[in-house]
């Protein structure tokens, strides 16, 4: 029977007002799959996970303020659970101090992926770079070899370009230029005009890109002649969302004509076939359960999704991941006569275990194969689709770690010729 109790801390954001506040479905989540973990006889044989959480609002100085709690307040905490990619930010860099694992299920900043900075950071969520291979693939596959770049100042985006710029280069992509707004894109969708911009990858968030698609309109910079590269996690119709609110001066029909044939990337945070996973659930068998969830705590997925529901499964892979990795652990401190119910904050020799144990993580989770890089990042698939008269398609599903592109349907193009990469001069003959 398991008497005895493992304690890990959880950092959810959840009702605060900027960010992501992904916690509203993540939390639940992650307490559906401690109770699976806990329901099985053969994890951490004698012990019972609990999990000890607070709500940071996606704020840094709350969710420090959520982590010292959980940190000096007894029972010992052996790893750490945490989202938004600022508290990730602080709480991985504080954390090394106490020899705690962090796993993030809910952070896509490329700068976390620093093991300088944060030497014991996992995360289930996928860094913002992972659409950049993707990228790259899809210009290789259409010839395109001249881009252009439009970004929002935003630190998630200015290090992903970064990092695109990089891949460019080394595949021999030449980048015209890089425009980067803070919240008006007219200047530079101008500037993009000016360079005679035809291919453009776009990196802002969903209502600065609302902006960006109403200037295209006015500025004409769409159609058959240009192809943009969208971020694939904004909600399905987002392009004729809170018009009025936003004061966009487009209709929903010129904001749908200039979103026509547009690409996007995001990762799979959904496992895609409909295999068993870890738990014995398919993923079906875990949204119809995560739906249930949720209802129970007022929110209606038919009526809305609530914040983090794409995230979910990264929330209850991140539960797995923590209990398959103590119970590796277990085992190796049995064999070096040490348990677990000895560790303290200052015990590196079990915080190296339960590391290594994290670092040898492989699994199919409910979010698909659950592995890490030797940067603690998501080894994760993306998903390419197409808005075709307002609706997005799937496209294909990219896997970096194999370079395997698989096409599901066709990319279709206006007038079905595609697009150039720039103004094809014929000479006089
Ligand atoms: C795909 C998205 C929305 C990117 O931001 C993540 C939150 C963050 O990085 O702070 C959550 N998932």
């Amino acid at each position: 029977p398991k008497t005895k109790v493992l304690h890990i801390g959880g950092i959810f954001p959840i009702n605060g007002t900027e960010g992501w506040q992904g916690g509203m479905a993540c939390q639940p989540s992650a307490m559906m799959a401690l109770e699976d973990v806990n329901s099985r006889s053969d994890l951490l044989p004698g012990y019972k996970l609990k999990l000890h959480w607070n709500d940071s609002e996606c704020e840094p100085g709350l969710g420090a303020l959520v982590m010292y709690d959980l940190l000096y307040k007894p029972p010992q905490k052996l790893m750490l659970l945490a989202g938004c990619s600022t508290v990730c930010t602080t709480v991985a860099e504080a954390a090394k101090m106490w020899n705690l694992v962090v796993l993030s299920y809910g952070a896509s900043s490329p700068a976390l992926s620093n093991r300088q900075r944060f030497p014991t950071l996992f995360r289930t969520h996928p860094s913002a770079t992972v659409h950049n291979p993707t990228r790259v693939k899809i210009l290789q596959n259409f010839g395109w070899s001249r881009i252009a770049i439009l970004q929002q100042a935003e630190e998630v985006f200015i290090s992903t370009v970064e990092d695109l710029e990089t891949r460019c280069r080394e595949s021999g992509i030449e980048i015209v230029t890089r425009q980067s707004f803070l919240n008006d894109p007219s200047e530079s969708v101008r500037n993009l005009r000016r360079q005679d911009a035809r291919i453009i990858v776009g990196l802002f968030y969903v209502v600065a890109a609302r902006r960006v698609l109403c200037e295209m309109y006015k500025q004409g910079l769409y159609g058959s002649s240009y192809v943009w590269f969208f971020i694939g996690w904004y909600e399905d119709n987002w392009y004729e969302a809170n018009l009025a609110q936003e004061k966009i001066e487009c209709t929903r029909e010129q904001m749908k004509e200039a979103a026509e044939g547009h690409l996007t990337t995001e990762a799979l945070n959904w496992n895609q076939d409909n295999q068993k996973t870890i738990s014995g659930m398919t993923v079906e068998d875990y949204r119809k359960r995560l739906n249930a969830e949720l209802l129970k705590k007022g929110h209606d997925v038919t009526v809305r999704f609530p914040d983090g529901y794409q995230e979910a499964p990264l929330a209850y892979d991140a539960v797995w991941a923590v209990a398959l990795a103590l119970n590796r652990t277990m085992h190796r401190l049995a064999e070096r006569g040490r348990s677990l119910d000895d560790f303290t904050y200052n015990d590196a020799v079990s915080a190296g275990e339960i590391y290594s144990a994290m670092n040898a993580t492989q699994f199919l989770g409910v979010s698909g194969t659950v592995a890490f890089s030797s940067k603690g990042d998501r080894i994760a698939w993306t998903l390419i689709e197409q808005m075709i008269h307002g609706q997005y398609n799937k496209v294909g599903y990219y896997d970096t770690q194999t370079d395997n592109l698989t096409w599901l349907a066709e990319a279709r193009w206006i007038g079905g010729k595609i697009p150039q990469d720039r103004t094809i001069i014929i000479d006089k003959l």
